[in-house]
């Protein structure tokens, strides 16, 4: 079995078509458009945009980007779970090969939590409040597998104690006799016991302190290699995309505005709004820029037409009144610019190139 580090390897040395040939994807957005509709069922606004992305058998992918940018409602299209006033209008959802378009309503149910869990930022809603956690996860475990009794307990067990709980102190606990991170380590718990393909971490560490999100995110890291699912991982947060996946998609206005593998996307961000994020972060480091760049513009500000970003880039250029296609830039990693064809690429290097750190790295 290959190992995340031989992804990445592969990554690198195939190209974008290569890569989705050599290997099949867990989770597979091709052109996904998702909008807000009236009663009538009526467009009433596109708020996702023809996105498109890949996430391969154990890897951790980030989604990226600030608050509004499209990252959950994506997400709750790939569980099936977008409320009534929001329709996929466009593009396609593909789970191991199945277009979820495909299924029922109960096929895609049967889905949630088997073959696709969530773990929730607001992890008190991962459990009703007035049940002991032993007895809903044992539910959980036998409403996908028709296990006796005994048999779901001792699964329930064995995943308190694999993500560091005191297993049968935890197991006759109601939800708020456990802290926070207890919580959320419980949540991982039942998202992994059934050994889903894809799990969908939606800012899961949001809700906790440093320390406890560094040890939630630690199991989920190591859980994910033990079991070689993949994960979808969204945060608003840079840094914590940075240290954590393979590879990542930046998202602005509902649109990607770049993807590729994570290394890559740090040395050589290609997109204006990707390189801001990138120096937007604050450093502890020997290197730490004399000023952080601060993001022109209101945050969420976005054209109706054209790149969504163009209200608040400073290289905008005429064509950006159009929306930009996503552009290879050497083998795995698009971005979505219009200088990439324009020659704007020195506009931007004359522009931004004083702004990088002495290696020219944006760490
Ligand atoms: N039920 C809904 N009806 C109408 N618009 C919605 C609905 N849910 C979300 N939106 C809109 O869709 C856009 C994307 O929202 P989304 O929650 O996906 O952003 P996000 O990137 O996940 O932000 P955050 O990091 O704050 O969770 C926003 O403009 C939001 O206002």
């Amino acid at each position: 079995m290959s190992t995340t580090a031989e992804y990445v390897e592969k990554a690198e040395s195939v190209t974008v078509n290569d890569w989705t040939r050599s290997i099949a994807p867990v989770l597979q957005l091709s052109n996904l458009t998702i909008a807000s509709v009236n009663r009538k069922g009526k467009i009433v606004k596109e708020l996702v945009k023809e996105v498109g992305f890949s996430i391969y058998p154990g890897e951790m992918m980030g989604l990226v980007g600030e608050s509004g940018s499209g990252k959950s409602v994506t997400a709750a299209a790939v569980m099936g779970m977008l409320p009534k006033t929001l329709r996929v209008t466009d593009g396609e959802i593909s789970l191991n090969g199945t277009n979820l378009a495909s299924l029922s309503e109960k096929e895609r149910r049967r889905l949630r939590g088997k073959k696709i869990a969530y773990v929730f930022q607001n992890y008190q809603g991962s459990f009703t409040p007035f049940l002991k956690i032993g007895k809903q996860l044992v539910e959980a475990v036998r409403s996908h597998e028709s296990v006796p009794l005994q048999e779901a307990k001792a699964i329930a067990l064995e995943w308190l104690h694999r993500v560091q709980l005191p297993a049968d102190r935890v197991y006759e606990s109601y939800p708020f006799q456990l802290s926070g991170g207890q919580l959320q380590r419980a949540s991982l718990a039942a998202a992994l016991m059934m050994k889903p393909s894809l799990i969908i971490a939606d800012e899961p560490t949001t809700a906790l302190d440093v320390l406890n999100g560094k040890q939630v995110m630690d199991l989920l890291a190591r859980l994910q290699k033990e079991t070689h699912c993949a994960v979808l991982f969204i945060s608003h947060d840079l840094g914590h995309v940075l240290k954590r996946t393979v590879r990542m998609a930046v998202m602005y206005g509902g649109r990607l505005m770049e993807s590729g593998p994570t290394e890559s996307i740090r040395s050589n961000p290609q997109h204006p709004y990707t390189q801001m994020l990138l120096q937007a972060r604050p450093l502890v480091t020997a290197r730490i820029p004399g000023k952080l760049t601060v993001i022109p513009g209101e945050p969420g500000a976005i054209t109706d037409q054209g790149c969504p970003f163009a209200l608040r880039c400073p290289f905008r250029i005429e064509p950006c009144t159009h929306v930009p296609a996503m552009t290879a830039i050497g083998k795995t990693h698009l971005a979505a610019c219009h200088m990439l064809h324009t020659g704007g690429e020195e506009i931007r290097e004359a522009a931004v190139g004083g702004q990088t750190t002495q290696s020219g790295i944006w760490r």
